[in-house]
């Protein structure tokens, strides 16, 4: 009987060691849980499968779905097809690369003292956390990686009200931030935002589909400077222009190390 709790234990802790890894890849699924749940008894699988804490297939909330008008579909095929390119009549990758987006920020969960605190943590990245398919931030960003840019479409949903019928600046300073520190991450690894500025330059209807285009202004050591200009569909009509500082740091800092 001891025997067996200790196996139990030791199993559960040995998994989710395991977890928290292939959780910090931010993708993975059913076909990468650890191959020891295939050998265990039932009742040691049905143990530590009730304790998985996340979806064994998260939802990437970067692709189409039905709250999405036809001008934000339009534009992520634009980009999408950029994705790929025919070369020799070979598909082969392009320049751009569709980011993909979960509701958590698992990425850099390595174990040890920050295992506990995320495991426990009921949080959710703050762009994803409405159910609703259209109510709050619709987006998907792609990245250009040999410019060295990056293009997000966003759609903005009915929850994000400001000035009447027109979208909140924290919104768009939210996705302005959201969008300026994927890139910096991108190019500079774990960053944070030290600074950001912002011009309003023309309100932003509801439900209407503007892009973010970013842009790597220069890195100086631990400081990456980006520049943002959201902008109509068609870019003809400038709506916020900002830049963004951003320090590099060691993951600890996070957690007061
Ligand atoms: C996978 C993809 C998904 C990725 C998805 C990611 C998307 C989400 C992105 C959201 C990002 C956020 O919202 S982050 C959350 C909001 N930001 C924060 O909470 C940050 C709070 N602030 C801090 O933790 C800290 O102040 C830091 C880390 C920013 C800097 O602290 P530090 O590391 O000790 O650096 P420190 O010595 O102070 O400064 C280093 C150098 O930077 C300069 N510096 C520091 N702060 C500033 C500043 N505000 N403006 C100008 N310059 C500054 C200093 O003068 C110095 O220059 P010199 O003397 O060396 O020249």
């Amino acid at each position: 009987m001891l025997r067996q709790g200790l196996y139990v234990v030791r199993g559960l802790y040995r998994d989710g060691l395991k977890l928290i890894r292939l959780a910090g890849q931010q993708s993975f699924n059913r076909a990468h849980l650890p191959a020891s749940y295939c050998h265990q008894p039932i009742g040691v699988r049905a143990l530590t499968m009730s304790s998985w804490p996340f979806s064994s297939k998260p939802r990437d909330y970067s692709l189409p779905n039905e709250s999405w008008s036809p001008e934000m579909q339009k534009l992520y095929d634009h980009y999408n097809a950029l994705c790929e390119v025919e070369e020799e009549g070979e598909k082969k990758r392009g320049a751009w690369w569709r980011l993909p987006s979960y509701n958590r920020t698992l990425k850099y969960a390595t174990g040890g003292r920050c295992l506990s605190k995320l495991l426990q943590a009921k949080a959710r990245l703050f762009t994803r956390n409405i159910e609703e398919p259209g109510a709050g931030f619709e987006y998907v960003v792609f990245l250009n990686k040999p410019e060295k840019s990056c293009v997000c479409v966003f759609q903005a949903g009915h929850l994000l009200e400001g000035p009447p019928g027109h979208v909140h600046g924290g919104a768009i300073a939210t996705m302005i931030d959201s969008v300026t520190g994927t890139l910096a991450t991108y190019l500079s690894g774990p960053v944070m935002t030290a600074n950001l500025n912002m011009n309003y330059r023309s309100p932003i209807p509801l439900g209407s589909v503007v892009l973010v285009h970013c842009a790597l202004e220069k890195v100086e050591g631990r400081k990456t400077f980006i520049s943002c200009r959201v902008t109509s569909s068609d870019r003809a009509k400038l709506h916020t222009d900002a830049t963004g500082l951003f320090l590099t740091i060691n993951v600890g800092h996070l957690f007061g190390a």
